[in-house]
């Protein structure tokens, strides 16, 4: 008998725009999307989220009051599912709910995602499985990334050797070769510091199709500073966050002189030829690389791409059967699937960690 498993994964990722919710059908092993949703965030959420990622007053009090303020929004999007897909709560064996990145510190021993599963799984009458990372943190590892083994689940090819770049707001690489291991590490930015740039200049979220950073030059010698970031120069495995690329980072490089347009124009330079060095450093010879991830959306960032890559055929997940834009939330239902299943959710040879382990914890509905 074909087994049928209903999962739900829920995604708010470092780009602070909102969550990405996605209903995915197991069968025989098989994942299919049955519904997605996203509910952005509205302005003070994002605002409260950006602000908590760094010390300020009465942050506990503010910090426990923005998680479920987040639950309650997650709630939206899984009702949401739950109506598209017609489908009642008990049938949804748990959600995976990843919870928003406040503080990436593997290095101290911790990462910090925060969220109210207690309260989540109160709201939607469905299990959650929560806070996939610190287990992964406590056994030695970065905890980051952990899309590469979903990856692996779900777009491995035996016909020829695939990577898949998410350019998130940190952009991170899995690669799948014919023979041998699965691969991943962060490669650098992704949208972060575009978005922060544009955020700044143009007041708004983020520059629409890479519009405003295409009407920018090149300034051969910011770009220059850019790319020696120490980060860029680490073996694997490695994560990274706001702590490194965010807008500090980039005041401290800058003369004060430069255009705003060519600073963004240099950003996006950045962007694709980190992640296309990275490719080229630690992923051998791949014959396709498949992108997803909101950076997917940016035809400047990828048009950078391209010419960064040129031997090399890129293309959208789109193509493996799982839209660019919900990937990750697909990922966090198949790792919340991993857990109910008693199975690791992790590979240590990407994280770090001493060994495969069980991630998350348990909420029951
Ligand atoms: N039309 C567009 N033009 C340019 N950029 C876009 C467009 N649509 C989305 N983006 C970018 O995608 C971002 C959202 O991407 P995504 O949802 O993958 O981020 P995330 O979930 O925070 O990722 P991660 O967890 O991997 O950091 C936006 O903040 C923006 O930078
Ligand atoms: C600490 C944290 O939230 N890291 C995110 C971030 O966004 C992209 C990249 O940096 C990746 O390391 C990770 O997210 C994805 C979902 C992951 O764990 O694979």
């Amino acid at each position: 008998m074909i087994e049928t498993e209903f999962y739900i994964g829920l995604m708010s990722g470092t780009s602070l725009d909102g969550i990405d919710a996605a209903l995915v059908c197991f069968s025989d092993g098989k994942a299919s999307t049955l519904a997605t949703h996203y509910i952005p965030y509205p302005e003070d959420v994002r605002r409260e989220a950006l602000a908590l990622q760094s010390s300020g007053p009465d942050e506990l009090h503010r910090t426990a009051l923005l998680s479920n303020r987040l639950m309650h929004l997650h709630a939206e999007g899984v009702k949401a599912l739950l109506a598209a897909a017609q489908l009642g709560p008990d049938r949804i064996t748990a959600q995976g709910c990843h919870g928003q990145t406040l503080r990436h510190r593997p290095e101290s021993g911790y990462t910090l995602q925060i969220g109210n599963p207690a309260l989540l799984a109160e709201l939607t009458g469905i299990a959650v499985v929560a806070d996939f990372r610190s287990r992964d943190v406590a056994a030695g590892g970065q905890g980051a990334p952990l899309v590469p083994a979903a990856h692996a689940a779900l777009f491995q090819s035996t016909d020829y050797h695939r990577l898949i770049l998410n350019i998130g707001g940190i952009a991170n690489i899995t690669n799948l070769p014919l023979q041998g291991d699965t691969a991943g590490f962060d490669c650098g930015p992704g949208n972060m510091l575009l978005d922060g740039w544009a955020s700044r200049h143009l007041g708004l979220p983020y520059d629409a199709n890479g519009a405003w950073g295409q009407s920018g030059n090149v300034i051969s010698g910011l770009l220059e500073k850019m790319l020696a970031h120490p980060f860029l120069d680490l073996t694997p495995p490695k994560s990274c966050g706001r702590e490194q690329f965010g807008l500090p980072w980039l005041d401290g490089i800058l003369t004060g002189t430069e255009e705003a347009a060519d600073v963004q124009r240099c950003l996006l330079e950045l962007t694709a030829r980190s992640a296309a060095d990275a490719v080229r450093r630690w992923c051998a010879q791949p014959e396709r690389l498949y992108v997803c991830g909101g950076g997917a959306r940016n035809g400047a960032l990828m048009t950078a791409l391209t010419a960064a890559l040129p031997d090399i055929e890129i293309g959208l997940t789109d193509q493996l059967g799982v839209p660019a834009d919900w990937v990750e939330a697909v990922a966090f239902a198949w790792l919340a699937r991993q857990h109910v299943s008693g199975l690791p959710g992790n590979l240590p040879k990407v994280t770090g960690s001493q060994g495969p382990r069980v991630l998350g914890a348990y909420y029951p509905a």
